[in-house]
């Protein structure tokens, strides 16, 4: 069970100095949309979960609130900030980098600000990447893009040599744009930074379309990864219809995680059957996959089919479980495993087909993020810039039931976010598709 020491924030020292934004803080209140400085927010959201722990409610865990500090622990004016962008691309990833340079230059007047090209390897000095730097001018428009305008990179780097170069360029707020291992990543940087009893603040900002960041509402991007997915699903829908017995089969990213299969097909309504990691399934026999499907399209003649990438590992058997540059296990592809067991199971059964395979890969990640997706990567960058100017480290920021609060990173990598098959969102799956609740 999560406990205080869960949730407690470092800080790099007492905040000393008067932020700029003190004047505009005077009148707040903790009000059901804003939550001061020294209050808390509640981990727990249900009476019950509360009531088990049996303490007085000022000992319950709580989360630290994110937002601006009447005082703040680096001077702006001898400020100087790194940013950097990891892993997978995201929508969103060029409004985060704008919103961090133009709330510290515009807010807090920090003036010198740089990104590190190519992820943690922008850093080291063999790969020979210079670093750019970061101004409201350079970044006005550059949300207008999908990717990073920095770049991005997986593979394992030596933090001695990240800690180095920030050291070279005296830097003393460093962000991090990433997933687990870009967190992983910084814990490790924030280690030896400790070693040297250096004064440099990591704040990070949760990034993955997987959805897969624990105790976080949803992470930016999503929305509009999910929303470019829903273009396959209708195309597949589409030509499922428009042919004897036609089956969509659409392959969607959700390595661990099947959020985007999830959601993209509940906006699209259209889809028969979804298949994700988090649910294991039988492909043959009478209750398994495939008949289900040879059923549904002899009765309709046609169903889609939405499966996630990660879905459906243990039926393939001819793959070589490799890892990727950062160590993350390589998937076989179900998509083409489906393709060739629904074509064949049809066939067998002398049941006309037409299967056509959708996989829009790439497609749905590198595409500029939506509007709403913005302004939630502005707010999160404001968060950011907010943590890191009083001094806290080692935390990420996230909004957890809508409220914009600090998570140490060991608690945003201690697992994984899921889609629990006895969840609510699971439940709307199954409702919209009406398939069955296993195939066994
Ligand atoms: N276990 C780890 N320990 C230290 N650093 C790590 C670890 N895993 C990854 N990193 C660092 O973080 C970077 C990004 O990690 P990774 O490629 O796994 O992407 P990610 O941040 O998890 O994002 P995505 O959601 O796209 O997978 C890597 O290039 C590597 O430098
Ligand atoms: O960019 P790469 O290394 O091909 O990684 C693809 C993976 O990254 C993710 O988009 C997560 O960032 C996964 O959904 C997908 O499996
Ligand atoms: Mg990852």
């Amino acid at each position: 069970m999560i406990g205080h020491e869960d949730l407690a924030v470092r800080t790099l020292g007492p905040c000393r100095i008067d932020s700029p934004l003190a004047e505009r803080l005077a009148a707040r209140e903790t009000t059901q949309h804003s939550v001061v400085e020294d209050d808390r927010i509640l981990f727990d959201d249900t009476i019950s979960m509360a009531g088990v722990r049996g303490v007085p409610v000022e000992q319950l865990p709580s989360l630290e609130p994110g937002g601006p500090r009447k005082r703040i622990y680096f001077d702006p004016a001898k400020t100087r900030v790194g940013i950097v962008t990891c892993g997978g691309l995201c929508p969103g990833l060029n409004d985060v980098i704008r919103g961090l340079v133009l709330e510290l230059c515009r807010h807090y007047g920090v003036r010198r600000i740089v990104g590190f090209r190519n992820g943690y390897r922008g850093f080291i000095p063999h790969y020979g990447e210079d670093v750019v730097d970061l101004s409201p001018e350079v970044v006005q428009h550059i949300d207008d893009e999908g990717g990073t305008i920095l770049g991005t990179s997986r593979g394992m780097q030596d933090p001695e040599d990240i800690v180095d170069a920030l050291e070279r360029l005296a830097i003393n707020i460093l962000f991090v744009v990433g997933g687990d291992g870009t967190i992983r990543g910084a814990m490790e940087v924030v280690r030896v930074i400790g070693e040297r009893g250096l004064k440099i603040a990591v704040v990070g900002i949760p990034k993955t379309i997987d959805n897969d960041i624990p105790y976080i509402d949803q992470s930016f991007g999503f929305q509009t990864a999910m929303s470019e997915a829903t273009k396959s699903i209708h195309a597949a829908s589409v030509e499922a219809r428009s042919a004897p017995g036609g089956v969509g089969l659409v392959k969607l990213m959700g390595r661990h995680s099947g959020f985007i299969a999830c959601y993209s097909v509940l906006a699209k309504d259209d889809a028969d059957y979804v298949l994700i990691p988090e649910v294991p399934f039988a492909l043959h026999g009478e209750r398994g996959f495939l008949e289900h499907l040879r059923r549904r399209v002899e009765d309709r003649g046609h169903a889609v089919v939405v499966v996630a990438e990660g879905a459906g590992q243990e039926h393939i058997d001819e793959h070589e479980p490799g890892r990727d540059a950062s160590g993350n296990v390589r998937l076989g592809d179900v998509g083409r495993l489906l393709r060739r067991l629904i074509t064949e199971h049809l066939d067998d059964a002398k049941v006309e087909n037409n299967v056509r395979y959708f996989d829009p890969s790439y497609a749905i990640r590198s595409v500029p993020a939506n509007p709403y997706d913005s302004a939630y990567c502005l707010r999160l960058a404001h968060a950011a810039v907010h943590a890191a100017m009083a001094g806290r480290t080692e935390v990420i920021v996230a909004r957890r039931r809508r409220r914009f609060v600090h998570i140490p990173m060991a608690l945003a990598v201690s697992r994984r976010n899921h889609v629990d098959p006895l969840g609510d969102l699971w439940m709307s799956v199954l409702e919209a598709t009406g398939q069955p609740v296993r195939f066994e």
